[in-house]
């Protein structure tokens, strides 16, 4: 055998070629961090420098010297982004080697990784998101090409490899043949779970490829089965247009809306990961925050599953179409008329007659009340002052905007609001909380006749902006969404995870809003076994739902007698987790309610967490959590808890089991009291409601 052969490493020379990496990154390394501290050093002098002499120095070199330091500032932090990358990429430098010979050239070998890595003029690392590495992800052996900024590249791809290094080490190498991309996956999708979602530049499959490498521009929706990788794919597609266009665009200018903040957390690693700084997360509610402060209160959303408040639901699902959106806009259409009392302004000897107030007025029609009212007061301002007899002061700008002021009907936002359910006839369908407090279901409406009335506080630096979990969003949100995000978006969810019963819009409903935008949906799901993606598949009666076959235990159902029995059997799988090496268990009850009660009753057990709305972050070990916080999250095994006949008998309960079973990657449990619900036997047709 070869010095340093090892069985899963069939090629000595790319353990030579990797210690030749090593050997100019510890090089590359060693120079990082004398540059790192000789900037600290540099730093800590400027500053010294400058409060010693404070009384001494005159402003100009004052200013000159803060000026110097904001410069060594800005280089330390790009020392240190230098460094970290460097570091990391110490620890796997690469994951793939492709051999290609462009069309009458010589072959030339390329690595690829992370982050590109050149040392002495030589690029040893291409980084996963230039043009040439888009052959190992699009091409196999055999005539191939890509493209690059000077136009596409023809030629033959003569060679392909794939390696896995962890801490400096090579754990394999294997040649390509057609079997071995399913090969690395396998060994990917097996490993137990980490505490935050993970990137996954190794084994992005081609569908995947197509999707983050995408130059297309506008908007994109990605509709996805549970697990097809839709949220990996949108930030590795953020990593890819900052990498793209890095000259234009910065981590700042992109924004992820996500559900919660504890999902934002799970994610919050894979741009980093990729070498690009962290982005914006945002919620709906965030958004509603900042647009409605001094404005009107607002309620958060309330658990459609922990009230039976007949009423509320009624209006909460009023609110949830794409006609409702339809009328919103109809009442916008006569907005003059519903707001401009039909008369003259007059002040002094000055007036402007009724018909000419409100042909300005509609003139500026694009422009919220307010707004119009003040580019009408400059203009008649102007005109007065031109037109003033002799001896008569015009009147200011203030005070002919005070006069208009007073020929609104409506004073506010709210009033128009009411006024909206006055006009469609239902005015029971605005219900507040308090005077100056919204029903969440309501402050979307609000904000949307708000941008007409008030104009919405914009000046938001977003470039693109990825909605995750589509399905939860209704078609009012997207309307105020679009108003305050011109820019092109990555939509993406999945419409068979729709949890909550007083959302009634559809897919076709997104994409009607979105009617020019590209449509793609996935359905290879990766999550979770093969075993528990049949068993989620049947379920939900999703035929499309394609697993990658990896095999584990089948999904078995506990029948227990009673709550306390249930909960001693859950006790023992958490029991049994404890001694598996897995990392994570999600213990998931159908409401946060039930989660709660579920925690309580497993006596707080040392390291098992509730994950409620209010949390923040996600961790690994044992968590206690309902189906709605679930989403978006995976466990490497779930017990889906109180999975009884009563508990889940609807369609919408469907769903909700749906979403519980697919968040398991490796081992999938359901516990139930009674009998179990009926859903889970396939064939069984759910109870109306
Ligand atoms: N090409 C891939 N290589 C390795 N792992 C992958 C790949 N694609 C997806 N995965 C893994 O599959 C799991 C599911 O991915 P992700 O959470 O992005 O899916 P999703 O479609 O957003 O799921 P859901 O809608 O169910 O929340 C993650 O563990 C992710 O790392």
């Amino acid at each position: 055998m070869c010095e340093g052969r090892s069985p899963a490493v069939p090629f000595p020379e790319e353990l030579h070629r990797l210690e030749e990496v090593e050997r100019s990154l510890e090089q590359a390394l060693d120079e990082a961090e004398a540059a790192v501290e000789r900037i600290d050093r540099e730093y800590r002098e400027e500053k010294r420098y400058m409060s010693q002499y404070r009384g001494e120095i005159d402003p100009h070199e004052m200013f000159q010297n803060e000026l110097a330091l904001r410069q060594i500032d800005g280089s330390g932090a790009f020392a240190v982004k230098e460094r970290n990358r460097l570091a990391r990429l110490k620890e796997a430098p690469y994951f793939a080697r492709v051999d290609f010979r462009a069309d009458g050239e010589e072959v030339a070998a390329h690595y690829i990784g992370p982050f590109a890595f050149r040392h002495e003029n030589e690029l040893l690392i291409c980084d996963w998101r230039s043009p040439v590495a888009g052959l190992f992800y699009d091409c196999e052996v055999g005539p191939a090409g890509y493209d690059a900024p000077v136009g596409r590249v023809e030629g033959a791809l003569t060679r392909k490899r794939q390696f896995k290094i962890r801490g400096g080490e090579m754990e394999y190498a294997l040649e390509t043949s057609d079997n071995i991309r399913d090969d690395v996956l396998q060994r990917e999708l097996s490993r137990t779970s980490d505490e935050k979602m993970k990137s996954i530049i190794a084994t992005i499959q081609r569908e995947q490829n197509r999707i983050i490498r995408s130059e297309r521009t506008g908007t994109m929706i990605i509709q996805g089965v549970a697990g097809s990788g839709k949220t990996s794919i949108a930030l590795h597609r953020l990593a890819f247009l900052l990498y793209r266009h890095k000259d234009t665009l910065s981590a700042g200018n992109v924004a992820i809306l996500s559900p919660n903040k504890v999902f934002g957390d799970y994610i919050s690693n894979v741009l980093p990961e990729l070498g690009e700084e962290p982005i914006c997360d945002l919620s709906f509610q965030d958004i509603a925050r900042i647009q409605l402060e001094g404005v009107i209160g607002f309620e958060p959303d309330r658990d459609p599953l922990e009230t039976d408040d007949r009423a509320w639901a009624e209006r909460a699902r009023f609110k949830s179409t794409l006609e409702f959106v339809g009328l919103l806009d109809r009442y916008l259409e006569g907005l003059t008329g519903r707001v401009l009392r039909d008369a003259d302004c007059v002040l002094g000897s000055f007036t402007a007659g009724a018909e000419l107030l409100k042909s300005r007025f509609e003139a500026y029609g694009k422009f919220p009340v307010k707004r119009r009212l003040q580019m009408i007061a400059d203009d008649l301002h102007s005109r007065f002052s031109s037109d003033r007899e002799l001896g008569d002061e015009a009147p200011g700008a203030r005070t002919v905007l005070k006069g208009l002021s007073g020929l609104l009907s409506v004073k506010n936002t709210l009033a128009l609001y009411r006024d909206f359910y006055r006009w469609l006839g239902r005015p029971e369908l605005l219900d507040l909380p308090d005077r100056k407090t919204l029903e969440w279901a309501d402050v979307y409406p609000f904000l949307y006749l708000h941008d007409a009335f008030e104009g919405l506080k914009s000046g938001s630096a977003v470039r693109h902006l990825v909605v995750d979990e589509m399905q939860d969003y209704t078609p009012v949100q997207y309307a105020v969404l679009n108003r305050l995000f011109r820019c092109d978006k990555t939509i993406l969810g999945d419409f068979g995870q729709s949890i909550n019963p007083n959302r009634l819009s559809t897919l076709e409903d997104l994409r009607q809003i979105y009617c020019g935008a590209r449509y793609i949906s996935l359905n290879k799901s990766y999550r979770s076994t093969y075993e528990i993606i049949r068993f989620s598949a049947r379920l939900q009666g999703v035929h499309a739902l394609e697993p990658v076959a990896r095999h584990g235990d089948e999904p078995q159902v506990f029948r227990c007698c009673g709550r306390r029995a249930e909960a001693a059997r859950i006790g023992a799988l958490i029991h049994r987790f404890e001694g598996s090496g897995y990392a994570s268990l999600g213990v998931i009850a159908k409401t946060n309610r039930d989660a709660r009660a579920l925690y309580e009753l497993l006596g707080r057990r040392p390291g098992v967490r509730l994950l409620t709305p209010e949390s923040g972050s996600f961790s690994n070990g044992v968590m206690v959590t309902s189906v709605q916080m679930s989403k978006g999250l995976e466990f490497d095994e779930v017990i889906v808890a109180g999975a009884d006949r009563a508990a889940y008998a609807t369609e919408y309960d469907r769903g909700l089991l749906y979403v519980a079973c697919t968040r398991a990657m490796h081992r999938l449990s359901l516990t139930c009291r009674g009998e179990p619900s009926a859903l889970l036997r396939p064939g069984v047709p759910p109870t109306a409601g």
